[in-house]
């Protein structure tokens, strides 16, 4: 079956993106992860399905998959991209779009410098909405912020801010941003066994009140260029820590984003790029990188 596709990035943070509205698609884990293979497949951070919505306020519904095949609540850069694609490809010319994803509605509104500011939805703090479990561990306060003090091997207690923007994040502050040990820690906190549904690991290294710098490490992908819901949870997380004051501008390691808090809901505004078009076998792509691999005996 050939399916069309757009690939496209928000603050290098990419994506494959799929009409799900004009093509009959059906996006399995093992798809997912052959379409965002680097080297067998298209390439991409995640995977973006645009459907037709079930909400009766919505003009989209836009599914996500991380490249390891999971399907996850929300991803922020990915929807500045969708509402960029939904434009680009005509299936509407409504601006702002009303995106429904898992955790209820979004709205995108492009504005003529060819950003997008997305309305991200509502800030949860409890450990029960990023699914920690946080029988026995110790945390100490913050502002109005709690930090749960997590043991990591060779690293001591890691103070973790817990932020949920539909997706579950656990934000750190470093005085280093280059030399943060995101690849040591990052894939431990992601997997940690308290986090009943892994989590996306944040290093925010704070330049000033209004401007942070963050790395993460992305929950089923690994460290990103950018993370759109990652860079709303450390501003929100610093601003709780009594460190950062509203708007704050995030540098990412691909490019600028920025956030908005007004308490409840969250604001992010920020790039969306078309990088080409293509078309792909799936079926055969999928085969292929679930054939026996020809070098083992
Ligand atoms: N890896 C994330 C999903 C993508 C989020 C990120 N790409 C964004 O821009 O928000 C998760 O599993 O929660």
């Amino acid at each position: 079956m050939i399916w069309n596709f757009v690939k496209m990035h928000g603050a290098g943070n990419d994506f494959v993106v799929l009409d799900g509205v004009r093509q009959s698609l059906h996006v399995t884990p093992e798809r997912a992860r052959a379409l965002a293979d680097r080297h067998f497949g298209v390439g991409a951070d995640q995977i973006l399905l645009v459907e037709n919505p079930s909400h009766p306020e919505a003009d989209f519904r836009y599914r996500i998959f991380n490249a390891d095949g999971s399907e996850v609540e929300h991803c922020g850069n990915g929807a500045r991209c969708f509402v960029k694609f939904v434009h680009e490809q005509g299936l509407s010319h409504r601006n702002p779009l009303r995106a429904e994803i898992s955790t209820g509605l979004l709205t995108l509104d492009s504005t003529p410098d060819g950003n997008v500011s997305v309305d991200m939805g509502p800030t949860h703090f409890d450990p029960k909405d990023v699914h920690f479990d946080t029988d026995g561990l110790e945390s100490t306060t913050q502002g109005t912020d709690t930090l749960w003090l997590l043991p990591i091997p060779g690293h001591g207690n890691i103070a973790l801010s817990l932020v949920a923007v539909s997706n579950p994040h656990a934000v750190q502050i470093v005085d280093d941003i280059d030399t943060a040990p995101v690849a040591q820690i990052g894939p431990i906190i992601e997997s940690h066994p308290r986090f009943k549904q892994r989590v996306n690991a944040g290093f925010m290294q704070i330049s000033d009140r209004h401007t942070i710098q963050l790395r993460v490490f992305e929950r089923g992908v690994g460290e990103t260029l950018a993370c759109g819901t990652g860079a709303c949870a450390a501003a929100v997380a610093g601003i709780r820590r009594g460190l950062l004051d509203s708007p704050v501008l995030v540098h990412t390691r691909g490019g600028p984003l920025g956030i908005a808090w007004d308490g409840q809901r969250v604001i992010m505004s920020g790039p969306a790029v078309t990088v080409f078009a293509g078309q792909i076998d799936i079926d055969a792509l999928t085969e292929q990188l679930t054939t026996k691999d020809p070098l083992t005996p």
